[in-house]
């Protein structure tokens, strides 16, 4: 993926060279604010409160917006609406994140998806594939990160249609909660001012400066390298930050005990006020790893600590920081930060104390690679899946034909009703993903197989898509390939007892007393 990456700024500078902008950057702009050459998408503060996502180039329908995608947090059981992510955070099925908890699961999906404005008055010209799921290495087995970092990365965005150079990009509405939080942002008066190339570039922050691959150290993940040269005193991203209290997280492990949840491991927090703490979304900076010899640091936009009067807190207010390099920095480098002394203390500890896990366990994803034929509920009887393991189908229930609908037995005493399975466009789609019980299996005489299952509903599953309670709902003819193998809810690793959880601690100088005091209550 690196070659692919090292093609694509190659055609991108090209073509931001034969419009001549490029050129343009004047000297009097203060290199820190100069959008790199090749820069493919920047972010515009059209005013204070509203900031937007912008093409420089123009990019071809299909195409990803860069060859890669950021993380996904998966938030278990939490009540989103009462914190700062209401309206942010999407339902979990969106991005297959459905079975990360018991009741409920809502995805955060930082970078560009959170960035790009949502407003329903714009058709949408982005749409993310399903993001990739694995523990990058850090299995329960062999490394004590298990469980420390989240599964689910590479979260790709694509152009729905052709886009010209200083279009905005726009996402679909997916948000959860309080849906209108981007669309309060945008008053009447700055309605449709777009910002010209030339500020977009004179303005602007790259939105592509960083990419994700695997850390170059040990059992820390997956880590964030930058796509291009950076001289010391660059910004390399734009970082929103939202405030969110601890308290939002704690969290129970699969054995009850009390910790937090993941996204703990993302925030960042003060020595001061540990009640605090700032959820940060720039793109691809969650990847950024700690190391004592750090080449990048966090300071506030345009070195001004914000005020956090109570008002601004009460409006959930963003605020703005800036991921500036503290040195010289080549393309293909891996980012460091300094997540303070109390995390490299606790991290410490937490190596030490770790011991491998020797349940039967594999991940869902896994098994499902392993698996070409399913077992039959009596045949698990026999012969189980380790206990972690469940199935789920591709099914739509809404789906059925008004003639199937109308041979529903109305006889009440017959709850059992039986469909044929049928491939339909869009029917891949993780949303559509729910349990099912494998009854039967056939095999036709090429080797195909096709299974026959009981349907179930699950938390989270759009109302039109919910078996009427009490029906028994079978389908026929379902192909292995529409069944998934999937992990029991609170059985993945972001459930894992005793897995590592603390904050990212930024110096004194970014969260001063003051503005941490501001946010005491
Ligand atoms: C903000 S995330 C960084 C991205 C993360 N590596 C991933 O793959 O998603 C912070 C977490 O990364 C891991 N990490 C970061 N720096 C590390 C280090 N120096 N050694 C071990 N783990 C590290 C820890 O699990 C930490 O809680």
């Amino acid at each position: 993926s690196n070659e692919n990456n090292e093609v694509v700024s190659e055609t991108c500078a090209d073509e931001n060279a034969s419009d001549g902008e490029s050129s343009v950057q004047s000297s009097s702009t203060p290199s820190s604010l100069l959008v790199p050459d090749a820069c493919g998408i920047v972010l515009a503060h059209v005013s204070e409160n509203d900031w937007r996502v912008y093409s420089l180039m123009d990019r071809k329908r299909s195409s990803p917006i860069v060859p890669y995608g950021d993380v996904v947090q998966q938030l278990a059981d939490m009540d989103i609406d009462a914190t700062s992510l209401s309206g942010r955070t999407w339902n979990g099925q969106e991005t297959g994140g459905q079975y990360e908890g018991y009741d409920k699961v809502d995805s955060l999906v930082p970078g560009i998806a959170m960035m790009a404005r949502n407003v329903n008055s714009k058709k949408p010209n982005l749409l993310p594939f399903v993001p990739r799921v694995d523990e990058a290495g850090l299995t329960r087995q062999q490394s004590p990160g298990a469980g420390s970092i989240t599964h689910y990365h590479n979260y790709t965005l694509f152009f729905t249609r052709d886009i010209g150079a200083g279009e905005e990009l726009i996402m679909p509405n997916r948000a959860t909660g309080d849906k209108s939080v981007r669309d309060q942002e945008v008053t009447e008066e700055d309605a449709d001012e777009n910002p010209t190339l030339f500020d977009l570039i004179q303005t602007g922050y790259c939105l592509d400066n960083i990419k994700p691959k695997k850390s170059r150290i040990k059992d820390a993940g997956r880590g964030a390298f930058a796509t291009r040269d950076f001289e010391e005193g660059t910004i390399v991203a734009p970082v929103p930050v939202l405030p969110i209290s601890r308290a939002a997280l704690e969290f129970e492990a699969s054995d009850g005990s009390p910790t937090y949840q993941l996204l703990l491991n993302y925030c960042f927090g003060s020595k001061d006020d540990p009640s605090t703490l700032f959820y940060p979304f720039g793109p691809w900076i969650n990847l950024i790893n700690h190391y004592p010899k750090t080449n990048v640091k966090l300071q506030w936009r345009n070195q001004k600590v914000p005020s956090a009067s109570k008002d601004s807190v009460d409006m959930m207010m963003m605020m703005t920081m800036e991921l500036v390099a503290t040195k010289d920095i080549k393309a293909g480098e891996e980012l460091f930060l300094d997540y303070g002394s109390s995390w490299e203390e606790a991290w410490h500890q937490h190596r030490q104390n770790w011991e491998p896990v020797t349940d039967h366990y594999s991940p869902g994803y896994v098994v499902d690679d392993t698996i070409r034929l399913l077992r039959t509920e009596s045949e698990q009887k026999d012969h189980p899946y380790p206990p972690n393991i469940d199935t789920s189908c591709f099914y739509r229930y809404s789906d059925r034909t008004g003639e199937e609908k109308a041979s529903i037995k109305k006889d009440s005493s017959d709850k059992v009703q039986t469909f044929q399975w049928k491939a339909t466009k869009g029917l891949y789609d993780p949303k559509f993903l729910r349990p099912c019980k494998v009854l039967q299996r056939k095999e036709t005489a090429k080797g195909r197989s096709g299974y026959a299952v009981r349907m179930f509903n699950r938390p989270g599953l759009d109302e039109a898509e919910r078996i009427p309670k009490g029906e028994m709902h079978l389908v026929t003819h379902i192909p292995r390939n529409a069944i998934r193998i999937t992990d029991k809810p609170g059985t993945t690793d972001q459930h894992l007892p005793g897995a590592f959880r603390h904050e990212i601690n930024l110096p004194d100088d970014v969260f001063t007393t003051e503005f941490m005091k501001e946010f005491h209550n």
